[in-house]
């Protein structure tokens, strides 16, 4: 059996990637975590469409440009990739690098899901968090944006079928002789949907009452952004399956489970 090593294993994306590559059982999984964001049994998530920026044209593809990140986060995300690529011409290591859109949701079994340490940043856990009664309400950060109804639109993609996609991603490039060994692939369904939207979808998913209002712009945030991901679809035979609802029900559903092992 093949030997895989996952760093941040335990970590939101990492460890619905985990469950994938042993339900497919060609691989022997390694796990690698320094727990450094953990909250003693599951941590935080990384994905990489900061690199994009606010993009001039929509849906952004592979080859749309990156912009210099607003945030050091971001930084490090542009920075990894430009030490990847340039190692790939100096070695024979081959690189796939997937840039994940907005992943939300929990595993089907709701025994895995997104944890944040204290006051949750992104939407979806605030949500939850809000529902459940732990926060009092939602703040939506600005209604004036020129949206169809003034917030900001996202690509929110399901947590399991962004860990397909790294199967998909790793069977691509173990199987194939490329003339270059430095890929790249956008992982978001296409849709974009607005912060009201994904409210109004959890809202109808899971039949809770979500206590929300306006409030201010937060700073350095995209107004729009979401996916061209015919790529992975051409290429990897990837396609995102699950719906915004089932992915707001899943993250409901981990949510008062966790709440339950308190
Ligand atoms: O309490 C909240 C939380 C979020 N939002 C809004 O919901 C949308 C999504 O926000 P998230 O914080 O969930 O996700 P972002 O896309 O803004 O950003 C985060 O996810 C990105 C990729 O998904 C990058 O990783 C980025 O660094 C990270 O901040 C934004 O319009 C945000 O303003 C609210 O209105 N209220």
């Amino acid at each position: 059996m093949k030997k895989i090593l996952i760093t941040g294993g335990l970590g939101y994306i990492g460890s619905h990637t985990v469950v994938e590559f042993i339900k497919k059982d060609l691989y022997d999984v390694i796990v690698v975590d320094n727990n450094s964001t953990s909250e003693t049994w599951i941590k935080q998530q990384i994905e990489t469409i900061t690199v994009y920026g606010n993009p001039q044209h929509l849906p952004v593809t592979e080859n749309s440009p990156t912009s210099i990140p607003e945030s050091p986060y971001g930084m490090t995300k542009l920075m990894s990739e430009h030490i990847l690529q340039d190692a790939v011409k100096s070695s024979s290591l081959k690189v796939v690098s997937l840039r994940y859109f907005n992943p939300v949701g929990a595993h089907e079994s709701g025994l895995i899901g997104e944890l944040p340490i204290g006051v949750p940043y992104y939407l979806v856990p605030f949500i939850t968090q809000t529902a459940i009664g732990l926060r009092d309400k939602l703040v939506i950060h600005g209604n004036d944006y020129p949206t169809r109804d003034g917030t900001c639109i996202r690509d929110y993609i399901y947590i399991t079928d962004l860990a397909l996609a790294h199967l998909q991603a790793l069977e691509f490039i173990e199987m194939s002789n490329h003339d270059t060994h430095w890929h790249i692939f956008n992982l978001g369904t296409g849709v974009g949907v607005t912060v009201l939207e994904a409210v109004q979808a959890f809202i109808k998913a899971t039949k809770q009452p979500l206590k929300f209002e306006y409030g201010p712009r937060r700073p350095g945030d995209t107004i729009e952004i979401y996916a061209n991901f015919d790529k992975a679809k051409k290429i990897l035979g990837w396609m995102p399956k699950t719906s915004l609802e089932s992915m707001m029900l899943s993250a409901w559903n981990w949510e008062k489970y966790v709440r339950s092992r308190s």
